[in-house]
């Protein structure tokens, strides 16, 4: 899409710090989703969404419910079909279907990782988290005994090495979530509300941990939340989702702390605070429908 026609749909382009497409990690360009309504017509949950992340870089998607991010996350990763737009890795677009060869799904599975909100789902019951991380580094090809390092990187010791996903907290079992996916060494790393169901300070651990990779691996991370404040610290840039469109992006320090649109002046209205009136965030929520 071009600036004119990005200007066109409203959408507020700042030249990003990762502006360089030569330099650019992930590309997604003009990712859109459609889903049938059930009186007829279509529902929007995506609609013309790009954006870059160079190397070691984080880009935060933000929205509320229903705002489309899980649709934009799991179109990256290839969960859910788009009606149109591209991904691309590494410079090599990402086929549309999963390939049937063994070799070019491992290939895919190394370019993008996902880690949801529950670990629960994605880990298997039976396998404790030493086997879990041994399977999938067996499955790619690298050293078994890297699952040590693996653990260790994200703060799991020998206890938790031998404890099955229900015998781990909420914080570990994403810790471990994590490893999996580092097992694997992806290029990108798509975390869906990584931290939203884990109590505050395990979700600044988790963030810090987070944090600690990409500057070690260079894996880019794109980071969907609900939650501004976690963004806040995960993120070098922001991208602000509405009813399926991106309505602000940019900087993330400066979308948080200026924001152009009056839906991220909204956003950041309902986040109590100091002085936070409820009755203020809903008359703002009521004003801008
Ligand atoms: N498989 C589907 N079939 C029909 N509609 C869907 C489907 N998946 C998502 N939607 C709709 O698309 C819109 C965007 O949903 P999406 O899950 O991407 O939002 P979200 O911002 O991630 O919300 P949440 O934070 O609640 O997960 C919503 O209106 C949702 O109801």
């Amino acid at each position: 899409m071009t600036d004119d026609l990005r200007a066109d749909k409203g959408v507020l382009e700042e030249p990003p710090a990762q502006d360089d497409v030569a330099d650019a990690l992930l590309v997604v360009d003009g990712l859109a989703k459609t889903y049938p309504l059930p009186g007829g017509g279509r529902l929007t949950a995506a609609e013309d969404v790009s954006f870059r992340v160079a190397p070691g870089g984080s880009v935060g998607i933000v929205g509320e419910s229903g705002s489309g991010k899980t649709t934009v996350a799991r179109m990256i990763v290839g969960l859910v079909r788009p009606d149109s737009g591209t991904v691309t890795v590494g410079g090599r677009p990402r086929a549309a279907r999963t390939p049937r060869r063994r070799s070019a799904r491992l290939a895919r599975a190394r370019e993008i990782q996902m880690v949801f909100q529950d670990p629960y789902l994605s880990l298997d019951p039976r396998l404790t988290a030493g086997q879990c991380l041994r399977t999938a580094l067996r499955l790619h090809g690298r050293d078994e005994a890297l699952a040590v390092e693996l653990l260790e990187r994200v703060g799991l010791g020998g206890r938790e090495a031998e404890a099955r996903p229900r015998q781990l907290s909420g914080g570990q079992r994403q810790r471990l979530a994590i490893a999996r996916a580092l097992a694997v060494e992806p290029q990108v790393l798509v975390l869906d509300e990584a931290v939203a169901a884990l109590d505050v300070s395990v979700q600044a651990q988790i963030l810090e941990l987070l944090d600690g990779i990409r500057r070690d691996t260079g894996v880019a991370l794109v980071f969907v939340s609900h939650d501004l404040a976690v963004v806040q610290h995960i993120t070098d840039e922001v991208l602000v989702m509405r009813r399926g469109r991106v309505v602000e992006r940019g900087p993330t320090r400066r979308v948080l702390t200026d924001p152009a649109d009056p839906y991220t002046r909204l956003l950041l209205a309902s986040v109590p605070g100091d002085g936070w009136d409820p009755d203020d965030a809903v008359a703002a929520r009521a004003a801008l429908a």
